[in-house]
């Protein structure tokens, strides 16, 4: 597993803001998005393209497209939804499946109530959205689903997460055979005891789109 932590003064600046309880959901929504974007960037390095000739006003030259199939985008429901903007402002041809997923919160067990994703990944790039990785259930749930139904290369795309979370995650995939990279804001410095991330931002689902009992 490639493990990549985003260091950069505007991805620290705005993951401050985010994390702050005085921040409220429409400042949280717009901040998630553009940290999505910054965190695309670096997350996308080996997205797969093929050369293409283009003609400029000037002279014919040789560039890259985006090769085909596109990459498919996974947002994890309720949360991931938030991040599925600032990825696709990035890649507006990628393909977009579902993956709706709930931890119980009194065993931390991760549930899938809902799935909506092509049947056959066989030879795809998947880019799966998930702002926590807090005891790594979810995103493990997440990424055998898709490596069983055939992806070859899965990039996690986290804003926090808690370093318990992904050791699980590196002592799964690394047992998989799919090349998997997981892509942060930052690392943070604990789970408490009811497996939230500290410092961490509080319950990310609920800050972007309010509580839901
Ligand atoms: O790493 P884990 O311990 O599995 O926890 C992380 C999961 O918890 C949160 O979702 P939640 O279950 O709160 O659902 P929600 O997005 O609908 O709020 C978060 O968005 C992750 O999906
Ligand atoms: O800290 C945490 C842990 C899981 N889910 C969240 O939204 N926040
Ligand atoms: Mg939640």
């Amino acid at each position: 597993m490639d493990l990549r932590i985003v260091e950069h003064p505007l991805v620290s600046h705005k993951l401050t803001v985010l994390r702050d309880q005085a921040t409220d959901s429409p400042t949280f929504r717009r901040l998630t998005e553009e940290l999505v974007t910054l965190l695309a960037y670096e997350a996308t390095r080996e997205v797969r393209v093929t050369p293409q000739a283009v003609q400029t006003p000037l002279a014919t030259t040789v560039g890259v497209r985006l090769s085909t199939p596109r990459p498919l985008v996974v947002p994890i429901l309720r949360a991931g939804l938030g991040m599925l903007e600032g990825m696709t402002r990035l890649i507006p041809t990628a393909e977009v499946g579902f993956l709706g997923m709930v931890r119980n919160e009194e065993t931390l067990e991760a549930a899938t109530y809902a799935e909506r994703l092509p049947d056959d990944l066989s030879g795809r790039q998947c880019y799966v959205l998930d702002p926590m990785l807090a005891t790594g259930g979810t995103l493990a749930a997440a990424v055998q689903f898709l490596a069983k139904r055939g992806a070859d290369h899965i990039t996690c795309i986290c804003l926090i997460a808690a370093p318990e979370g992904v050791e699980r995650l590196r002592g799964l995939l690394d047992g998989l055979g799919v090349p998997c990279t997981v892509v942060l804001a930052g690392m943070d410095e604990k789970l408490n005891e009811v497996g939230y991330i500290v410092p961490g931002l509080g319950d990310a689902g609920d800050r972007l789109y309010g509580v839901v009992d």
